[in-house]
C-alpha cells in the first residue's frame, strides 16, 4: 500500500535551536493519525514543514512516495493535494458561508463545482446557513466553514491544526463525528491536538512527540498506559 505522507529523517532548527531532530515517521492513506505532546514538542513545526511553511535543515518528506515535499513552494504543496487547516480561523467575514468554500474551489466554477460546494456544506452541517454571512456563524461553525474551504478541494493529505481549541464540549463532539466522515480510503488525516477525549475519539494511531523525536506510536488507549508518555505529556 502506498504511504501517504513519508517523514525520513528530518530536521528542523530555528537558528541553533532545533524544533525537529532527526524524525522519520510514517502516515498511511485511510487512517487518521494525531500528533501530540507537549508545548514546543514540534508539532505545528511538522505541519509547517509538510506543508511548506518552514524549510527542513535536512531529511524530506515524501507525499505519495512521488512528490519530494521538502523541494516544493507552498503553493505548489497546496496544489498536489496537501492541505492544512491553520490553527487560527480565517473565514472571510463580509461572504457568505457559501462564497467561503466557492474560495476553496481556487476559482473552479462550473456545475460540478457548485454541486462540491453543496455536499460538502451538507457534510460539515452548514447547509441551512449557506447564505448568511460568515461573521454570523459562531466559533465552532466557523471552524467547519474552514474545514468545509479546505476539504472541498478534495485534498489527499488533510491537516488540522488545534480544530477544537475553544469550542464547547458539543461542538467538540460534533467536530469528531466530521472528522470520522471526512476520513476515506484515498485520504490521510493529520491532526494536532492538545483535547485527549477528542483525540481518543477521533484517531486511528497516535504519534507522541517530545523535543522534535517520536516518543511513542500506537493507540491512544497505549499512549495512556505509557509510563513515558503520562511522565512528559499526560500526567502534567
Ligand atoms: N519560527 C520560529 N522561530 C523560532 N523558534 C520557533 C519558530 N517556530 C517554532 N519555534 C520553536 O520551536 C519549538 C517547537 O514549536 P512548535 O510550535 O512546533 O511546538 P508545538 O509542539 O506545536 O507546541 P504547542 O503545543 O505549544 O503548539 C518551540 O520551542 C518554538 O518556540
Amino acid at each position: 500500500m502506498t504511504v501517504a505522507v513519508l517523514v525520513e529523517g528530518l530536521t528542523v532548527e530555528f537558528g541553533r535551536f532545533r524544533a525537529i531532530d532527526d524524525l522519520s515517521l510514517a502516515i498511511d492513506y485511510g487512517e487518521v493519525r494525531a500528533v501530540i505532546g507537549p508545548n514546543g514538542a514540534g508539532k505545528t513545526t511538522l505541519l509547517d514543514v509538510v506543508s511548506g511553511v518552514s524549510r527542513a535543515k535536512s531529511g524530506r518528506i515524501l507525499f505519495d512516495e512521488r512528490l519530494e515535499l521538502t523541494r516544493r513552494s507552498e503553493a505548489a504543496i497546496a496544489r498536489s493535494g496537501v492541505r492544512r487547516k491553520f490553527q487560527k480561523p480565517s473565514v472571510f467575514e463580509a461572504l457568505s458561508v457559501r462564497d467561503n468554500v466557492e474560495i476553496g474551489l481556487g476559482g473552479a466554477n462550473d456545475a460540478g463545482s457548485k454541486e462540491k460546494v453543496a455536499a460538502i456544506l451538507e457534510t460539515v452541517g452548514l447547509s441551512d446557513h449557506a447564505d448568511r454571512l460568515a461573521s454570523e456563524l459562531a466559533h465552532g461553525q466557523k471552524q467547519w466553514l474552514e474545514i468545509a474551504m479546505v476539504v472541498v478541494s478534495e485534498p489527499k493529505v488533510l491537516m488540522l491544526d488545534e480544530p477544537v481549541a475553544g469550542l464547547t464540549d458539543e461542538e467538540t463532539e460534533r467536530t469528531a463525528a466530521l472528522v470520522r466522515r471526512l476520513r476515506t480510503p484515498g485520504r490521510a488525516i493529520v491532526v494536532v491536538e492538545h483535547d485527549m477525549d477528542f483525540v481518543e475519539a477521533i484517531a486511528d494511531r497516535v504519534t507522541v512527540l517530545h523535543e522534535g523525536r517520536t516518543l511513542f506510536e500506537g493507540s491512544m488507549a497505549r499512549a495512556r498506559a505509557d509510563a513515558r508518555v503520562v511522565d512528559v505529556y499526560l500526567g502534567r
